[in-house]
């Protein structure tokens, strides 16, 4: 049986429990002192819902039951880790608004009227969101726009990234994280220079370009490569993520700084005081 929450414990909700996230966010939870899991959740039919936790993830009973309903889940805790896929994301936003509860989102390939939702869900709780929670990767946007404004022109940015055959969305979320970052070490919009789309005859690249490339296949966890292509040389910066529980001790991180701010959002780089 769970032991009773300590009063100073954060309570958390994991949603999508059974996803290769979930399953991982609750071990980080389980593991860190500071936080305690009152509430899993996953999407209506699924077979988890209505289990014991402990028990649908194949081990002993641990009295939190799987709920469909993320409304009765949010209400009863202080965050919220969300690896999910953008419709419910957006949803718990708005319920983690309602509650005072802090969310902390994961789930990438979001909408520019998803991203809006969230930004209106945010003036009324703390919500932190990042393509990726790993230290490894947000020190590497710092470190990808320190070199981007170093180099002029003349150096050609390529961000490659590769991962398992079930990821849904292109480019990934830190492939975004670090155009956004070579972008600012630029000063220009990634909007405004991003090609992520080449085939067949695209006729020579665009001088400025940002340019983003995504491998899919086998079990790959997570790879990125920013490539700094210039005249007779060429920097490449990459991350290579081996384990998803860098990310879910992130999330586990990034909920317990976002317990303590106030309402706003913010990044993983606030939350490690990169910035
Ligand atoms: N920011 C970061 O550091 C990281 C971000 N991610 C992102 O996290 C997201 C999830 O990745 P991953 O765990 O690999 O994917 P999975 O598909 O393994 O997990 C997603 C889970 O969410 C469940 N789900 C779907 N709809 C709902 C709903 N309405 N309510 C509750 N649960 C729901 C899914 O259920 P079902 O399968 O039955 O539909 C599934 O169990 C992706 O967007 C990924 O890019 C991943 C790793 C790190
Ligand atoms: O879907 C994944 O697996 C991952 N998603 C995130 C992304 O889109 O960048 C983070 C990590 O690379 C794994």
């Amino acid at each position: 049986m769970r032991e009773a929450a300590m009063a100073d414990q954060v309570k958390i909700t994991v949603t999508g429990v059974s996803g290769r996230m979930g399953q991982m966010l609750v071990q980080a939870v389980a593991e860190n002192d500071a936080t305690v899991l009152t509430g899993a959740t996953e999407r209506p039919g699924h077979p988890w819902i209505g289990q014991d936790l402990g028990v649908a993830l194949g081990g002993a009973a641990l009295g939190v039951i799987v709920e469909d309903d993320p409304l009765e889940a949010i209400a009863r805790s202080g965050a919220v880790l969300d690896f999910t896929a953008p419709k419910p994301t957006v949803e718990h936003a708005g319920l983690c608004a309602q509650a005072g509860a802090a969310h902390v989102i994961g789930t990438t390939g979001l909408s520019s009227e998803d991203a809006a939702a969230i930004a209106a869900a945010a003036r009324h709780t703390s919500i932190v969101q990042a393509g990726n929670y790993s230290l490894g990767v947000n020190l590497l946007t710092v470190l990808t726009q320190r070199v981007a404004k170093a180099l002029d022109l003349d150096f050609d940015i390529e961000v490659v990234e590769m991962h398992h055959k079930h990821k849904v969305d292109a480019p990934s979320g830190t492939a975004l994280m670090l155009g956004e970052a070579a972008a600012a070490g630029r000063g220009v919009a990634l909007e405004d220079v991003s090609d992520r789309a080449r085939d067949g005859i695209t006729g020579e690249r665009t001088p400025g370009a940002i340019g983003f490339a995504a491998l899919r296949g086998g079990d790959v966890v997570g790879e990125h490569d920013v490539i700094f292509a210039g005249p007779g040389e060429r920097l490449i910066l990459r991350h290579i993520a081996s384990d998803r529980m860098i990310f879910a001790r992130g999330a586990v991180k990034a909920a317990l700084w976002a317990r303590a701010a106030k309402p706003g959002q913010y990044d993983m780089v606030d939350v490690l005081g990169l910035s």
